[in-house]
């Protein structure tokens, strides 16, 4: 079984995959807290396993993309400690022969990389990956693979509680689309705003990418937050919660058609 962690800025995801079934079997999510220790971690995987009767020993390799540095000792550690694998933590180098056509190629996340590679593995063709986490992300891959570009936003419910954070009257509200786009109290207004307002920008930006691109892109959505937005349902190909995790899997394995350069 090969163990995914994906370290977001809001949730560190342990997904966990079945080589003899081809397929992801379990995901497990813990808030990301800059202050996790490895012992905290332990517990709480430690009752999942046993929850889920998942025996340590059938954990073959263990691959990780982090965007929040802080917590990379704590899960190297943690894979050391309790699971008794060292870990491959994907970085630069994990892809430092990868076409890419942004100016700092390093500073690219490592999920969107991850990304970028289980999707190129998907369509082999131009598409737009649309990452709904802590950050909406779109990321643009041409027809041989290279990155064109990234664009970044802040994520549907950072935009909630930024609205929160900074006004006195705004309240914290659900994730929640309201029937009308007409908001008809304070927290319908805010609902409304997010929600319909970021329908509008997935498909702003999506037209404006394309345009520049030149051809219609195949366009898939993931994150935790890809299904919220239902008014897009007809904009995505499809969406696939596991794409992060598939790329990390391939690049951990060394097997993306995508040449992204030695992991040694
Ligand atoms: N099954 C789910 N249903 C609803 N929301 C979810 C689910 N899984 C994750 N989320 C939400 O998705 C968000 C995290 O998305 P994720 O893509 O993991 O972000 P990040 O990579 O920035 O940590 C969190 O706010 C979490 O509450
Ligand atoms: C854009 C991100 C914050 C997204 O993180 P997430 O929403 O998954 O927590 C992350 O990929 C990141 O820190 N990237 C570095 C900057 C860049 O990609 O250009
Ligand atoms: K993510």
């Amino acid at each position: 079984m090969f163990l995914a962690i994906d370290a977001g800025n809001s949730n560190i995801v342990f997904g966990f995959y079945d080589e003899t079934k081809n397929k992801w079997i379990y995901e497990f999510r813990v808030e990301t807290s800059r202050n996790l220790s490895v012992l905290q971690l332990e517990k709480t995987i430690h009752l999942f396993f046993l929850e889920n009767n998942i025996k340590i020993d059938l954990i073959t390799q263990v691959g990780i993309s982090s965007v929040v540095p802080e917590v990379n000792p704590i899960l190297q550690q943690f894979c050391m400690e309790y699971l008794g694998h060292t870990c491959y933590l994907i970085d630069g180098n994990s892809y430092k022969k990868l076409k890419v056509s942004t100016a700092r190629p390093n500073e690219i996340g490592s999920d969107l990389m991850c990304n970028v590679a289980a999707a190129y593995e998907k369509f082999k063709d131009t598409a737009i990956i649309v990452d709904f986490g802590t950050a909406l992300t779109f990321t643009a891959i041409g027809q041989d693979g290279k990155v064109l570009g990234v664009n970044i936003v802040p994520g549907l419910k950072t935009a909630i509680k930024s609205l929160f954070s900074n006004t006195s009257k705004l309240p914290e509200v659900e994730l929640k689309l309201p029937k009308s786009a007409l908001g008809r109290d304070t927290i319908h207004s805010i609902q409304s705003g997010i929600l319909y307002g970021y329908t509008g920008l997935v498909k702003g930006m999506l037209e404006t990418m394309q345009q520049e691109i030149g051809k219609p892109c195949h366009v898939i959505a993931t994150g935790g937050l890809s299904s919220i937005l239902t008014t897009l349902k007809d904009t995505f190909e499809s969406v696939d919660r596991n794409l992060t995790m598939e790329g990390i899997r391939l690049i951990t394995q060394g097997n993306t058609t995508l040449e992204m350069g030695s992991k040694d």
